[in-house]
């Protein structure tokens, strides 16, 4: 097969409008099984949710009694605004540096296409593998995986697969070696609302629901510039940091020509989206939250979006757990190199995969390459593209053909 056809078949993927809040999963599914037909995988969807399908297929391996592998990617993807982007991003237009425009071209429709095309390559090499291979396609995941990663692992059916090690996604890396993840950050986002007296747009007087929230935004900003400064002085991580970014802001009383001037709005309120690192104490955090940011003594409250709660986990990210070996050196193989394991700043469908107690590692074999998830202008070049296939096929080699039988599942 050319790399011609390899990349037309990412197009084709890019193309299909899997953007939330209406992702065509139909349509989406179709194209993968139709790859997975081609391949001679076997194929289930499940809904789980109805509208919402999870496309499992499986690469069968001789020996059923091994823990399989399971590679996992999502099939929706964020929102754009279409005219700042130099290409439409539901295009998948390359230009003539190779560099291929579309969102979901880093987040992670390239994932989920290069584990199918590795296995193509492998098969074609005559490579059979040992442990059974399973491709795991969820909607949902950025918009919280609930009906789609959480609810498959739940099932009877991801416990009957006996899954011994999740790769999902990662970002990538500036560098030419690649990141790789072995915990996440939890997402919280909020709403944080004032109620007050509305009044005189000439009137001063306190407790006004915009006073309010003012005081709780400056607060909430100190916080913020505090945990960036840890990051700008170096030596933290962006996983080790607690981040907050106002996601919105809302007040004001509506006229059909715009907002009253001169009335004081009885209620406003600001989104932010908080990111928490494993190692930071969620429950101090969620006091100060209720005490310092929303307290009901201003007439604040706070409703939650998206709450991850429970013990962040880590996947081992050493030599005590083969699975971290197995990767490391398949890179390696592949001619890559990877970087030190990191906590990934943002969260993904892996911290489901880790709550079930299954080993998990985020990599996406991104090299040289800007981050610009959830950015305009999201572009993967034809070169990277391709070879992350032949990191794929070097790691899903080691792992399908890994025979011992106790893994780090027992441990973790
Ligand atoms: C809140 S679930 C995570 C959705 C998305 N992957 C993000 O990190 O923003
Ligand atoms: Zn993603
Ligand atoms: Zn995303």
């Amino acid at each position: 097969d050319d790399g011609e056809a390899i990349v037309s078949r990412f197009q084709e993927y890019l193309r299909i409008d899997t953007v939330q809040p209406k992702p065509d999963y139909y349509k989406a599914v179709d194209f993968l099984n139709s790859q997975a037909k081609s391949l001679s995988l076997e194929s289930q969807t499940n809904e789980f949710v109805k509208g919402k399908p999870h496309l499992l297929l499986k690469w069968v391996g001789s020996d059923p009694t091994l823990p399989a592998i399971l590679l996992n990617s999502h099939t929706d993807v964020v929102p754009f605004e279409e005219s700042k982007w130099t290409h439409h991003p539901l295009h998948a237009h390359m230009d003539n540096q190779g560099d291929i425009y579309a969102r979901g071209s880093q987040d992670m429709k390239c994932v989920g296409m290069q584990y199918l095309e590795a296995i193509r390559k492998l098969q074609a090499s005559g490579f059979h593998p040992v442990r059974s291979v399973y491709l795991s396609f969820v909607p949902d995941e950025e918009i919280g995986g609930h009906d789609g990663a959480e609810k498959f692992v739940e099932s009877h059916l991801f416990k009957s697969l006996n899954v011994g090690i999740v790769l999902d996604e990662g970002l990538p890396s500036p560098s030419k070696s690649y990141r790789v993840f072995y915990g996440e950050r939890s997402p919280w986002w909020l709403v944080i609302k004032a109620k007050g007296p509305p009044g005189h747009g000439a009137k001063l007087y306190d407790n006004s629901a915009i006073e309010n929230l003012l005081k709780s935004i400056e607060s909430i900003r100190l916080f913020r510039a505090s945990q960036f400064d840890l990051l700008k002085a170096g030596g933290t991580a962006e996983g080790d940091v607690v981040s907050v970014n106002m996601a919105f802001l809302k007040a004001g009383t509506p006229s059909p020509t715009g907002f009253v001037m001169n009335l004081q709005p009885s209620e406003a309120e600001a989104g932010f989206d908080i990111r928490i690192p494993p190692s930071v104490d969620s429950e101090a955090l969620e006091r100060r939250l209720v005490e310092e940011w929303a307290p009901a003594a201003r007439n604040m409250s706070v409703e939650f979006k998206q709450k991850h709660s429970g013990e962040p986990l880590l996947t081992a990210a050493d030599d005590s757990n083969p699975w971290w070996r197995l990767l490391e050196n398949a890179v390696k193989e592949a001619g890559g190199k990877t970087s030190k394991p990191e906590i990934f700043p943002a969260s993904t469908d892996a911290r489901y995969f880790r709550m079930a107690g299954v080993p998990a590692f985020g990599f996406s074999p991104i090299s040289n390459t800007p981050s610009l998830l959830h950015d305009h202008n999201e572009y993967l070049s034809r070169a990277e593209y391709l070879k992350g296939i032949d990191v794929y096929v070097s790691i899903i080699k080691a792992y399908a053909s890994y025979e011992i039988k106790s893994d780090s599942r027992d441990e973790l």
